[in-house]
């Protein structure tokens, strides 16, 4: 079974009534490939769930930036995952290395959070990824692979997750990881999840790719095999979100040949499109 392209807008803590109003009249007005070729799913804060839900078109969806490890209670200033089911929020985000270096959250946190939001019927965008300092000493599969078993350890269905991989160093500096060093980490990833959960688990769950997504650099991260999708940041609070949806439709292109150092291909709706050829070798370090 194809894996849906899916583009996630994690707007963070940014937003007022009226910039929030402005982001979503745009998304609303965009001309983007149907659902059956694109999951878009944005995120804004808490205070603003239920007013986005409320204005934003049908086949778009809206997630949640984190809620509690457990059943509510005694736990000022959380939110629990009985609330977002209460409210009809269908997905959160779990793990974002914001919430892992500023608020200490540890792997093993993680994975509890990913399973008990999953327990009471949420979508997860579970996100992993590794600091600059950890990818410099080559330990860049070491690191994603133990977030990950922290999340298998606890999680046994995996059609509700996807798996977002977002190295720190890329994240809002600019510094996007170059499609070679996106794919190699993917294709990484689904061995793993083959080898440790199982190789239809590998197939179906989406990788999506985070850090410095624009809408100029989209296209060819999109075009690489293993990179399902997107979580985007700051690209997301902008018009060109509207671009990376679109790049949805080069997931799965259909090679006409090469040319000089292009590829020429096809995609899913007919466009002809072309990206430039990554020659240097496969390096997760
Ligand atoms: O959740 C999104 C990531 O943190 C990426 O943020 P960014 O696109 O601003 O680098």
């Amino acid at each position: 079974m194809a894996r849906k392209f899916f583009v996630g807008g994690n707007w963070k803590c940014n937003g007022t009534t009226e910039e929030v109003k402005k982001i979503v009249t745009t998304l609303n007005e965009a001309e983007v490939p149907s659902e059956d070729v694109v999951e878009v799913v944005v995120s804004p804060p808490f205070v603003f769930l239920n007013f986005v839900k409320s204005l934003l078109r049908s086949d778009f969806h809206v997630a949640a930036q984190n809620c509690w490890v457990r059943k509510g209670g005694a736990f000022t200033g959380e939110i629990s995952a009985e609330m977002l089911v209460n409210l009809s929020i269908p997905w959160v985000i779990i793990g974002h290395s914001e919430r892992r270096a500023l608020l200490k959250e540890s792997n093993e946190f993680v994975g509890d959070k990913v399973a008990y939001a999953l327990s009471q019927g949420l979508k997860v965008i579970a996100c992993i990824g590794e600091t600059l300092e950890e990818r410099e000493s080559g330990s860049t599969m070491a690191v994603v692979a133990a977030q990950t078993k922290a999340i298998a350890d606890k999680v046994t269905n995996w059609d509700n997750v996807v798996l977002a991989y977002e190295p720190v160093w890329a994240i809002g500096t600019g510094k996007v990881a170059t499609p070679a060093q996106a794919q190699d980490v993917h294709r990484e990833l689904r061995k793993w999840l083959s080898e440790n959960v199982s190789g239809a688990i590998a197939e179906s769950t989406r990788i999506i790719y985070g850090g410095s997504v624009n809408g100029a650099n989209c296209k060819e991260l999109a075009a690489q095999p293993d990179v399902d999708g997107f979580l985007v940041g700051g690209a997301s609070l902008k018009p060109e979100f509207v671009d990376i949806i679109k790049s949805a439709t080069l997931s799965c292109f259909f090679p006409l040949g090469n040319l000089a150092s292009c590829f020429i291909g096809l995609d899913l709706m007919g466009n002809c499109f072309s990206a430039r050829i990554i020659e240097s070798p496969s390096n997760t370090d």
